[in-house]
Parts: structure tokens; sequence; C-alpha cells
């Protein structure tokens, strides 16, 4: 890893970073498109992180396709960005300049597969007091919304990914926003621990990839049976709901009253159908201190806001958000 990372800086070339658990869908590929845009190099890693798991959790479980993974990846290319710009009119004969060798599409040039041993030097347990060496936690920004349910994931994937940004030295990292607290997060890591690789504005959050059906691509939706898959888009619903009432300046606790009445109604036409659905949260926070925005807010405050969610289907855990508002104005 550190030969190429040499070897790509001393040719000049950027180097683009997709961290992922594998399993890639739809999702995973819209991450590693932006970033075949942007840098000359895209690095994917496959690492599923035992750290962030509690020990009740899926670990043992969590899909894990490789083959399947490497042949997707190789299969991906993307036309240069110069080589698209340069293409001359159809009708147009070619200038010498449009005569010069095209650049190649790009690919992804790199697949960073580490074992627990690399990434954990001084040994790995899934229980926090039983944890030996160094861990990275963001103090403050990891027990709301998905830290509420999950206490020791943020610091599982704080540790994973300064480790990852050490190996790999990203001048760019892409997140997707359906796991939106994890990459401000980590944005926000990265201010802290003054990293430059990436830079906190060099680590882009993509939007979320869904299926026709507004359902968020995700690799646990490999676990829900074709009964389940059909109430899976539940909890996107309640958050169109929340939103619509939100935008009616009717404030947070309208909103999220609509979201659960929403989910109560489909867990009662689920349990018919032998589908268990259980609210886990609908929440609504500020994406900067991830604090539950005041009752008082409104759309008219101009400020964006998180809605999100989450909803066991059966055993599998889903979560979603909205960005309610401008977040091009989110700062951290
Ligand atoms: N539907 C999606 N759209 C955009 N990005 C996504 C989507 N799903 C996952 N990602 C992003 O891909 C990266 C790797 O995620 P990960 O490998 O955990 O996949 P996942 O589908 O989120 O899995 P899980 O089922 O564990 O939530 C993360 O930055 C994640 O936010
Ligand atoms: C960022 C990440 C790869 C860290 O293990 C993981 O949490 C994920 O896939 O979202
Ligand atoms: N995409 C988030 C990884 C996890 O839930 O563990």
């Amino acid at each position: 890893m550190r030969a190429w990372r040499a070897l790509a800086r001393a040719q000049g070339k950027t180097v683009g970073f997709v961290p992922t658990m594998g399993a890639l869908h739809d999702g995973h590929i819209s991450l590693v498109r932006r970033s075949l845009q942007e840098n000359d190099h895209t690095i994917l890693s496959i690492f599923v992180n035992p750290t962030q798991f509690a020990p009740h959790e899926d670990l043992a479980s969590y899909p894990r396709t490789l083959a399947g993974d490497l042949k997707l990846l190789t299969s991906i290319s993307l036309p240069t960005p110069d080589a698209a710009h340069t293409e001359p009119p159809s009708s147009l004969p070619p200038s010498s300049a449009d005569r010069a060798a095209p650049s190649p599409p790009r690919s992804v040039s790199a697949i960073f597969l580490p074992s627990v041993n690399t990434m954990y030097p001084s040994g790995v347990s899934q229980v926090q007091a039983q944890q030996r060496g160094t861990f990275v936690e963001v103090a403050g920004f990891s027990h709301q919304m998905e830290g509420r349910t999950r206490p020791t994931f943020f610091r599982g994937v704080a540790t994973v990914c300064t480790k990852l940004f050490n190996a790999v030295e990203p001048d760019r990292a892409y997140f997707g926003q359906k796991d939106l607290q994890q990459a401000l997060l980590l944005r926000r890591m990265c201010r802290d621990l003054l990293l430059s690789h990436p830079a906190p504005e060099r680590l882009h959050i993509v939007p979320t990839a869904r299926a026709a059906d507004g359902l968020a691509l995700s690799s646990r939706n490999a676990y829900l049976s074709p009964a389940e898959r059909g109430y899976a888009t539940t909890l996107q619903q309640a958050l169109r709901a929340a939103q619509s009432v939100w935008l009616s300046s009717l404030g947070r606790e309208a909103s999220l009253s609509h979201a659960r009445a929403l989910v109560e109604d489909a867990r009662v036409r689920a349990s018919e159908a032998g589908v268990t659905l259980k609210l886990d949260y609908v929440e609504m926070n500020d994406p900067e201190s991830f604090d539950v925005v005041p009752e008082e807010t409104t759309p008219g405050d101009g400020r964006p806001v998180i809605l999100s969610g989450a909803l066991w289907v059966g055993r599998t855990r889903l979560i979603d958000n909205l960005i309610l508002g401008d977040e091009r104005s989110i700062v951290c």
C-alpha cells in the first residue's frame, strides 16, 4: 500500500478513496464513479471492521461477497473528464488537437483488503472494556441518533477510518449520505486531528442511491425476505410524511408524530402478513451539533435539519435520512 501510494505521489497523481465493508451495490458504485471523475486514481477498501459492531450485532453474518465485489469493480470504467470534454461535434473534421491519442478511460486503480491483524496490531475486541491499544473517539458527537442505539459504533468507525486514512493518505475521500451522521462525524474528526489526508473539506458526501421504490440501497438489504422487502420502504415513507408536515411549519413534534403514526399503521398491516416492524427512532437533529432541534425551529429559519431514523424489519435494522433545507450550508 505504501509503495503504491508513494509512486502515485511521485507521479503527481491525485488519489480518491472509497472505504467500504464490501457486499458492493450501486450505492458504493456511485461513490466510486464520483471519485473516478475527480481523481487520477481511485482506491477502494473492503474491510469488515469488528470494532464498530457491538458483541450482540451482526459481525459474523455480515454479507461477504469478495469474488462478486472484485468482478463488479473491474467492470467499471469512466471516460476521463478530459476525453469526455474534448470530443468534437461530429459534423466537424477533427483538429490536430482532437487527433491526439485520447486518454484511456479511468477505472479503479487499486483495492485495499487489509487483514484484521494489519488493522489492529495490538489485537481486537468488540467489548470496549477489553480493548487494548489506540482508539479514536469523537466526543460529544457519538451518542445522538445512531449513537444512541449503537453507543460504541462511532468509536469503531472513527478508529478504523483514521487507520485507513493513514494507510491510503487520500487527497479526497467519499462517503454516502445514507450514513450521514458517520460522514459528518468523520469530517469533524479530520478537522479536529488536523488531517490533510483527507482535509475535512475534501471528505465528500454523495447522495443516497435508492431502489426504484425509494428504498435506500444497503448491504444489509440482502438479509430481507421477499415478504419483509415489501415493508422495507416504510421508513422512507415515514420520513417523507414527516418532511411534508415540517414544510407546513407545524414543528418538530407534529412532524415526528406523523412519521410514527405511519410506521404504526404499517406495523399492524405487516404483522397480519407475518412481518415484524419495530421503529427504533425518528429524530430531527442539527447537522452541526447533532442536538435535537428545538421545537420552535421552522423551515423559515433557513438552517438545514437532519431528519433521520432506523427501523427494524424482522431482524434487519435499516437506516435512512433526509436533509431538510440547504445541505450546502452544512459546515462540518
Ligand atoms: N445507498 C447508498 N447510497 C450512497 N452511498 C451509500 C449507500 N449505501 C452505502 N453507502 C456508502 O458506502 C460506504 C460504505 O458503506 P458500507 O460498506 O457499510 O455499505 P452499506 O450498504 O452502508 O452497508 P450496511 O448495510 O452495513 O449499512 C459508506 O460511505 C456508505 O455511506
Ligand atoms: C466507513 C466504514 C467503511 C468504516 O468501517 C463503514 O462504517 C461503512 O462502510 O460505512
Ligand atoms: N454503513 C454503516 C456500517 C455499519 O452499519 O456498521
